[in-house]
C-alpha cells in the first residue's frame, strides 16, 4: 500500500531521513517510535507530501507520488494539537474534508452522523468544539480525518496531550476501530506503551534511520541493538564474551539462549531474568531501592561485582531495602544483541 524507497530528507548538512526503506501493507497499523528529533514527523510529512524528498521515492498503491500534491494523495492526517476549527461546531469540523471534496449536503450529513457514532460522540454535531474535553476533541479530530475515507490514515502523536488513563483507554478504542474499519494506519509516537498497544508492527527510528522493525512482541523480546534496548527502557546492558550458551559478563558467567551470536557482544538482561537464588548459590547483591509497580516490584540491586542490576520480583518475594540476597540469571530473559561490541564503558 505504502512504500518508501531510500527516502532522504536533508536540512542543510543534516540528514534527517537517511535512505529509509519502509513498507506498510493494506489494513496494517504501523507505529513509528523513536526519541525526539529522530525524524518521525519528517517521515510522516514526506509521505503526506508536506515535505519534499531530497532523494528516494514514496509510492502509494504502487504509484510514484513525486510531484503529487497533498490533497491528491488520498491520505488522512491527524496531528497532536488537533487543529480543530474553533469557530465551527463539531459537525462543521467533521464535514470539512467532505465539503472540500464537494460531497452533497445530504450525504455529508449522513456521513458526519455515522462518524460521530463511530468515535463515540453520537448526536454531538451541534456542540461547540471549545466546550469539549481534550478526549472529546481528539475524537472529533479522528472523525474529521476518517470522514473522506482516506486510503492511509497518518497520526502524529495522536494522544500526546491527554492524560495517561485516557490515553490508555483511547488507544485500545482506536485499535478496535481501525480493525473494524480495515483502516491502514501509519502513526508516530515517542510513547512506547502507546505504540505497543496500537501497532501490528513497530518501527524504531534512530537519527533518521530505521533501527528495528517488527511486531511489538518481537521488538520487546529481541531488541536488535543496544540503542533499541535502552530506548525501550532496559538498563541492564553490559559487554560480554559469548561462548556457546554461556557469557562472561561483569556479573560473572551467565546463561544465554541457544543460538545466540558468539564472541564479543553487548548483552541485555531483562529485569524478569534476574531471580533470587539460595544464599551462596548466586551473585551476592544488596537491595538498594524498591518501587511498587502494581503487578510486581521493580528492584535495584548493587552486586558485589559489575554495574547496578535492575530486577523485578513478585510482591510476595520482594526482599526489603538493605537486604543481602543472592541472584542468578535465566537464559530466557537474556538477549545477546546483534552488533559486535564496541569496546567502551558499560
Ligand atoms: N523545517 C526544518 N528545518 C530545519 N530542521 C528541521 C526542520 N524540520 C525538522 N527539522 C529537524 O529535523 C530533525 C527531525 O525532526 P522531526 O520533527 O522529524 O523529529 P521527531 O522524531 O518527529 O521529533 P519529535 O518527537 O520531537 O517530534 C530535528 O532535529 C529537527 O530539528
Amino acid at each position: 500500500m505504502l512504500t518508501l524507497r531510500r527516502a532522504t530528507v536533508r536540512f542543510g548538512d543534516r540528514t534527517v531521513l537517511d535512505a529509509v526503506d519502509l513498507e506498510v501493507a493494506d489494513h496494517e497499523i504501523v507505529c513509528v517510535l523513536g526519541p525526539s528529533g529522530s525524524g518521525k514527523s519528517t517521515l510522516l510529512r514526506a509521505v503526506a507530501g508536506l515535505q519534499p524528498l531530497d532523494d528516494g521515492r514514496v509510492f502509494l498503491d504502487g504509484a510514484d507520488q513525486s510531484g503529487v500534491p497533498v490533497h491528491r494523495r488520498g491520505v488522512g492526517l491527524m496531528f497532536q494539537d488537533h487543529q480543530l476549527f474553533p469557530q465551527r461546531d463539531v459537525a462543521g469540523n467533521v464535514a470539512f474534508g467532505l465539503r472540500m471534496r464537494r460531497v452533497a449536503r445530504a450525504e455529508r450529513d449522513a456521513r458526519v452522523e455515522e462518524l460521530l457514532d463511530l468515535v463515540g460522540l453520537p448526536g454531538a454535531g451541534r456542540r461547540a468544539v471549545a466546550a469539549l474535553s481534550g478526549g472529546e476533541q481528539q475524537r472529533v479530530a479522528l472523525a474529521r480525518a476518517l470522514a473522506p475515507r482516506p486510503r492511509l490514515l497518518m497520526l502524529d502523536e495522536p494522544l500526546g496531550q491527554l492524560d495517561r488513563g485516557l490515553r490508555e483507554r483511547l488507544v485500545l478504542e482506536l485499535r478496535e476501530l481501525f480493525g473494524r474499519l480495515g483502516t491502514t494506519v501509519l502513526a508516530v509516537t515517542h510513547d512506547q506503551g502507546e505504540a505497543f498497544a496500537l501497532a501490528d508492527r513497530v518501527v524504531v527510528m534512530d537519527d533518521g534511520r530505521i533501527a528495528q522493525s517488527g511486531t511489538p512482541l518481537d521488538v520487546w523480546r529481541r531488541p536488535a541493538s543496544e540503542f533499541v534496548a535502552r530506548f525501550l527502557g532496559f538498563g541492564n546492558v553490559v559487554p560480554a564474551t559469548v561462548t556457546g550458551t554461556t557469557a562472561d559478563t561483569p556479573w560473572g558467567r551467565i546463561p544465554v539462549p541457544d543460538g545466540s551470536p558468539q564472541g564479543e557482544r553487548r548483552l541485555l538482561v531483562r529485569p524478569a531474568g534476574v531471580h533470587l537464588a539460595a544464599t551462596g548459590d548466586g551473585l551476592p547483591c544488596r537491595v538498594e531501592t524498591r518501587t511498587f509497580r502494581g503487578s510486581h516490584v521493580a528492584v535495584t540491586l548493587r552486586p558485589s561485582e559489575g554495574p547496578l542490576l535492575e530486577a523485578e520480583f513478585a510482591l510476595r518475594d520482594t526482599p526489603d531495602e538493605g537486604a543481602e540476597v543472592d541472584v542468578d540469571f535465566r537464559a530466557d530473559d537474556v538477549v545477546v544483541l546483534g552488533a559486535p561490541s564496541i569496546a567502551s564503558g558499560t
